[in-house]
């Protein structure tokens, strides 16, 4: 198939084609009824239901095309936004998974336990922009930190450093491995749950930035309304993983109480049982609360809690 010839009116949508983020990208495009079919070896997927194209690119790429405005959506991480400087590129919802740190590292039995310590110092990382604007400002701040003289007044600091003098080189994997090499002092690399990082016997002294998956949109979108329907469904999904609705049974005397532990996204839908003196209520709750609200509920008298799970959703 002419693959290019069915892009001219295609939103173009570009998500991780491997990686960390592949698999829950995945997953959310079935959540919000993005139909695809890929074929093996390709990187561009049609969209069955809807005028979309799926551009499957690394998650270092898509910053940049998205910036460049034929690619109207894309799902990476905020580390990887930071790192293209690309101007052009808005970050429209945080997509609560890919939460990891970008630290700096070095060997966990070695003698350097703060970064400065790494300045005019051999670094590797695969992010070589974040890591030269982290390093920089450290070494601007030692620069100008005041320094004590002999007969304790304050004086300038004697340069300590040479602006740029600590030297960065990019590697596009396996970052760990540097420093047992022998090529670096120190490294800058992605810490989730520090196995990795503990593996490779080193430690985390500074984080350089936190980050997560996010759904990114070029400010001059081509086809607007069709972004706007594809956040919609995005956030629906994400706001269904994150919440649960929980229907209970209280007494009505107790309604000022139980509003204050459920007060809902917006407000708890009450209504009256047939029972004299006794509400029902159906609220969103956050998943990761649900047994304290529940044992919460329990104590101001709820009975009959019920917890259910929310398939999607389509919220503000
Ligand atoms: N351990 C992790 N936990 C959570 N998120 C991560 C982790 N590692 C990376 N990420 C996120 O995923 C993004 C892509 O990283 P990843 O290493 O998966 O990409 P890749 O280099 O394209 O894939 P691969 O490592 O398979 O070659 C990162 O920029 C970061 O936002
Ligand atoms: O703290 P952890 O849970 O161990 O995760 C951190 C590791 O995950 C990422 O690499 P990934 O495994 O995706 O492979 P890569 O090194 O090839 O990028 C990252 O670059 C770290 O190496």
């Amino acid at each position: 198939m002419d693959l290019v010839n069915h892009l001219n009116d295609r939103l173009l949508f570009a998500v991780p084609k491997k990686g960390r983020l592949h698999q829950q990208c995945l997953d959310l495009l079935h959540g919000s009824d993005i139909q695809f079919h890929r074929n093996a070896r390709l990187d561009i997927a049609l969209c069955l239901n809807m005028p979309i194209a799926l551009v499957f690119l690394p998650a270092a790429d898509i910053p940049r095309f998205v910036g460049e405005g034929r690619v109207d959506l894309g799902i990476t991480g905020q580390d990887q936004v930071a790192e293209s400087q690309t101007r052009n590129v808005e970050e429209i919802l945080n997509l609560g998974f890919g939460k990891c740190k970008l630290q700096v590292q070095v060997p966990a039995n070695g003698e350097i336990n703060d970064p400065s310590q790494l300045i005019g110092k051999n670094i590797v990382t695969s992010f070589t922009g974040l890591t030269k604007e982290y390093f920089s400002k450290l070494e601007a701040a030692v620069d100008s930190k005041p320094t004590a003289s002999a007969n304790g007044a304050e004086t300038p600091r004697r340069r300590a450093t040479i602006a740029g003098s600590t030297t960065i080189k990019y590697v596009g994997g396996s970052v760990e491995a540097a420093c047992a090499l022998g090529v670096a002092d120190g490294i800058v690399d992605l810490v989730e749950s520090g196995e990795t990082m503990r593996a490779a016997g080193l430690k985390a002294i500074a984080t350089v930035m936190e980050t997560a998956a996010v759904l990114i949109r070029s400010k001059n979108p081509s086809n607007p309304a069709l972004v706007e329907t594809i956040t919609a469904r995005i956030r629906g999904v994400i706001t269904a993983q994150k919440y649960v609705l929980c229907t209970y049974n209280a007494p009505r005397a107790k309604l000022e109480e139980i509003k204050q532990i459920t007060p809902g996204r917006r407000a708890p839908t009450v209504t009256s049982l047939v029972e004299e003196g006794w509400v029902a209520v159906s609220v969103m709750v956050e998943k990761k609360k649900i047994a304290d609200t529940m044992d919460a509920l329990a104590l101001q008298g709820a009975t009959d809690i019920l917890v259910t799970t929310i398939s999607n959703s389509r919220t503000i």
